[in-house]
């Protein structure tokens, strides 16, 4: 089995460096790690973000697993060159449509959330994030009005293929879980969201099983604050789950403990092709420090292991060594303690 490490930038490489230290301590049987470049360091070292041979590398592997792309002195770049256009450009090259982005509270953070114990310690639930198009993969440009003002302009838009893939995505992830799945559009306003809604509705046909329900982006932004517990499985689309997953993690406690797993159509002979990353970006202000907390992209190679090579026993142990550090009370300090990264690494491994 084959899994393409692309590290990227910022702390993109500090957390890889311990979720690659995780796996390699799994021994799991034939594993072969290959390296390429992504981002920043890929457009300085090839002038490209995604070089042919990154694309080439992930095509050959089984899996990906990824840091974080983004680094401020790339931001005056034209977009294109940008380093976001890495994460971007595997996403929509290989067909990664399906973003899963679980959080849970883990015992023992309940005090940590951004909500009161008593809130925080109900929250179970699953983002399923449409990837490969709305707002982020429209047309998009900056033209001058009639006034002789600048204005920037992106293309926002849904083909109905695109919402009931992602809709069959949603309606079988909650059926796995508590089959309660909610729809978070903006369907009052957008006719991108209208569309998403009526496919929501008629998919739903198809799993009698599972209670569809309907939220407008705001509303849910202020319910998951409010009572995210009422929520199983979210589908949304590409923009509002970005948002939306930000927000959750700051309910579980932190952004560096949220993983995700971005999924398409392509089997491979060990299970699903797919990309594993945090949810977290390059995190510029505490990159080189040693301070990023390595956990999302951890919990990232269990969700690679159980959906890219159907290896639960391994998930399940990664995912345990983690909970069973946080609730011995293992801290970075995005959790208010003082463990730099290869520390946090270091008791992962411990208890392995
Ligand atoms: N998938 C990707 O590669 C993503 C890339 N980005 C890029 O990353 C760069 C920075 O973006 P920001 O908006 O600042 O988001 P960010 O997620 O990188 O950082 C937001 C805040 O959370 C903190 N943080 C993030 N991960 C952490 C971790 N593991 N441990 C402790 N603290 C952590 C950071 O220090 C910062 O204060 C930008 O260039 C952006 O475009 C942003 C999100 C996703
Ligand atoms: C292109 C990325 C920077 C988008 C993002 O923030 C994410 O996928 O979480
Ligand atoms: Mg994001």
């Amino acid at each position: 089995m084959k899994i393409a490490i692309f590290s990227g930038d910022g702390i993109g490489s500090e957390v890889t460096r311990e979720a690659v230290r995780v796996l390699e301590a799994l021994k799991l049987p034939g594993l072969t790690l290959l390296e390429g470049d992504v981002g920043a360091a890929a457009y300085h070292r090839h002038g490209r973000p995604l070089p042919a041979e990154t694309l080439d590398m992930a095509r050959v592997s089984d899996a990906i697993l990824f840091g974080a792309v983004g680094d401020p002195s790339c931001d005056n770049l034209e977009r294109h060159l940008r380093p976001e256009q890495a994460v971007l450009g595997l996403r929509s090259e290989l067909g990664l449509f399906a973003n899963l982005r679980p959080a849970t509270v883990f015992a023992g953070l309940e005090d940590l959330s951004g909500l009161r114990p008593e809130l925080a310690r109900a929250i179970d639930l699953l983002i399923v994030r449409e990837l490969n198009g709305d707002v982020y993969f429209g047309d998009k440009g900056m033209r001058e009005t009639a006034d002789g003002q600048r204005e920037g302009w992106d293309m926002m838009s849904y083909s109905e293929g695109e919402v009931r893939r992602i809709a069959h995505s949603g309606f079988l992830a909650a059926r796995k879980r508590g089959s309660k799945l909610c729809s978070v559009d903006k369907a009052n306003v957008l006719e991108t969201s209208q569309l998403w809604r009526d496919v929501m509705i008629e998919v739903a046909a198809e799993y009698p099983d599972v209670e569809l329900t309907h939220m407008y982006v705001d509303n849910a932004a202020m319910q998951m604050v409010k009572n995210p517990g009422q929520f199983d499985v979210v589908v949304t689309g590409n923009l509002f789950g970005d948002i939306l997953s930000d927000l959750a993690s700051m309910c579980v406690g932190s952004i560096g403990l949220l993983a995700s797993a971005s999924l398409g159509e392509r089997q491979t002979e060990y299970g699903t092709f797919g990309l594993y990353e945090p949810i977290h970006g390059s995190a510029p202000d505490i990159a080189g420090l040693g301070k990023a907390n390595p956990m999302a992209t951890i919990l990232s190679v269990a969700m690679m292991l159980r959906h890219s090579f159907g290896d639960e026993d391994q998930a399940c142990k990664v995912e345990t060594a983690v909970a069973r550090a946080l609730s011995d009370g293992v801290r970075g300090g995005d959790l208010g303690g003082d463990l730099g990264t290869e520390a946090i690494g270091d008791a992962v491994l411990e208890r392995l």
